[in-house]
């Protein structure tokens, strides 16, 4: 089934609909003004009352994926059914023949680290923030039965650092963060200093806005955070680097429950054991939905 949907001006197609524990699990795509190329999420809707609002989660995926990752592995309809949450899960990049690339997994597509480039060749379509912090929820706020007022944010690895950064430079839009082995701090690991550095320049001081760790040392704060990170995750030594989120936290007063979770990795086996803390950590700062 395919449905064409126009508001405000803008199409976003329903490339797909599948009945999920009684809700929507959808994939849309819409031709984006930010990134300038067709772009794909997906959504979960729950069964609702017709006119009710619902808490949305957002869910920023990592390096080399798209939206399917989580929406196959992540294991998160049967509760966000109950809880009544809607779920949106959208790309990591821009996508597209014309659009600029390179050969390592950690960098262009599926590697668009959540910035607005600024340098050549990606500044064209690598415009992830604008894209996740203003299009996307403008487009969803008009499109699906989502209560704007009661947001939530969370990610894994590099969208773990996406939810971080969007929620530190956002105050009072997200009532509640949380991540999953989050890249804490991209100007201290490989990934984030080669990404930062090709998407942004040389200048460091404009990496600063893009990593949690330096946000929150230049002041800005968090709700609270829940974080879960495996203990034997491969990237955690070298590019996850937790500790460093745990001990600024701690000095600076950042109410923060990071846990360490002996025996897990970086995959969506860890992912989908804890996913249903965090969705019900989420619900219980969005309050109850109206349905
Ligand atoms: N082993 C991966 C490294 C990248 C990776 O582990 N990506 C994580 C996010 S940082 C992921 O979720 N991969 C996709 C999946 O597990 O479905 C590769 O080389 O492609």
């Amino acid at each position: 089934m395919r449905v064409h949907v126009r508001l405000k001006g803008s199409i976003m197609e329903q490339v797909s609909v599948n009945l999920s524990h009684g809700g929507t699990q959808s994939v849309f795509t819409h031709q984006s003004e930010a990134t300038g190329t067709p772009m794909t999420f997906s959504a979960f809707v729950p069964a609702h009352e017709r006119g009710a609002r619902l808490p949305v989660i957002w869910y920023l995926s990592g390096l080399t994926c798209s939206h399917a990752n989580v929406t196959e592995k992540g294991e998160f309809r049967r509760l966000c059914a109950q809880l009544g949450l809607i779920f949106i899960a959208p790309d990591t990049s821009p996508r597209g023949d014309g659009v600029a690339d390179d050969d390592a997994y950690d960098f262009g597509k599926g590697a668009g680290f959540y910035v607005d480039a600024t340098q050549e060749p990606w500044r064209r379509h690598y415009q992830m923030r604008r894209y996740i912090e203003n299009e996307l929820p403008d487009l969803v706020a008009g499109h699906l039965p989502v209560d704007m007022d009661r947001q939530g944010i969370t990610g894994h690895s590099m969208g773990g650092h996406g939810a971080l950064t969007i929620a530190l430079r956002n105050p009072g839009r997200f009532r509640s963060v949380s991540a999953f082995s989050p890249i804490v701090s991209p100007i201290h690991c490989p990934w984030g200093e080669k990404a930062l550095g090709g998407y942004l320049g040389a200048d460091r001081d404009a990496w600063r806005t893009y990593d949690a760790c330096a946000l929150i040392e230049d002041g800005a704060r968090l709700p609270d955070l829940l974080v879960d990170q495996g203990e034997a995750d491969n990237f955690l030594e070298s590019q996850l680097k937790t500790h460093l989120l745990t001990e600024l936290c701690e000095k600076v007063g950042q109410p923060a429950n990071i846990r360490m979770q002996p025996g897990y990795d970086h995959s969506y086996y860890f992912i989908s054991t804890f996913v249903d803390d965090h969705l019900r950590w989420h619900a219980e700062r969005l309050g109850k939905s109206a349905r």
